[in-house]
């Protein structure tokens, strides 16, 4: 295991998760919205978190930058992260699998929307989310720099604290004692603990 291939598994990562999310992209795109929370503030959020997730690493996996940042390279940690990436790129797939045509990058309600419950949204609400909490620890565990390394956590960190809570109500507006029934069943991101 060395930095390079550390790095390399970084932009794997980023990569395959761009192929599994492009066709839900496309598809999303024709589906007809029925209730949007979509504005300024998502906006920003999706900003914050592309920014710390993608743009800030990308740049420290190609010019090095910001060196000053940088921490000594340990194989053992970036093997973890070699385990969560594989991981977090699991929870995509299943979790837009399951999601199919509700799937939005925002929040947003399509039309015919239904609350999907089973698979990977059985035991939690937001498995997607887990999805990018473990991406972003793969991120901080690859990556042998301060800013480069932690920015996910920031940066996805302030997308989910600013969102979950609208988006479960929206999803009460939208689905009521269905999803009430459905909260109390759940946890949020971790089956039975978090
Ligand atoms: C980026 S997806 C994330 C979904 C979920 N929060 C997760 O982490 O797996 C956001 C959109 O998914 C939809 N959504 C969230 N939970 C859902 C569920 N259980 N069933 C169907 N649609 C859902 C909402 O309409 C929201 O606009």
């Amino acid at each position: 295991m060395t930095p390079t291939i550390a790095k390399a598994v970084f932009v794997f990562l980023a990569a395959g998760w761009y192929v599994i999310r492009v066709p839900h992209a496309r598809r999303s795109r024709r589906t007809p919205i029925s209730r949007s929370a979509r504005g300024m503030r998502e906006i920003v959020l999706l900003l914050i978190s592309l920014t710390g997730l993608g743009i800030l690493p990308f740049i420290y996996v190609v010019t090095g930058f910001p060196r000053i940042a940088s921490h000594p390279f340990q194989p053992a940690v970036a093997g973890m992260g070699i385990l969560l990436a594989i991981g977090s790129l699991i929870m995509f797939y299943l979790t837009h699998r399951a999601l199919g045509r509700n799937w939005s990058v925002t929040l947003e309600v399509r039309e015919r929307h239904k609350l999907v419950t089973e698979g990977v949204y059985e035991r939690v609400r937001h498995p997607m989310y887990t999805a990018f909490w473990m991406w972003a620890l793969a991120q901080a565990l690859l990556l042998p720099n301060w800013v480069a390394g932690f920015s996910g956590m920031i940066g996805f960190g302030t997308l989910y604290f600013f969102r979950v809570g609208q988006e479960e109500r929206l999803m009460l507006d939208t689905f009521g004692d269905q999803y009430r029934a459905y909260m109390a069943r759940t946890a949020r991101l971790v089956p039975w603990i978090l």
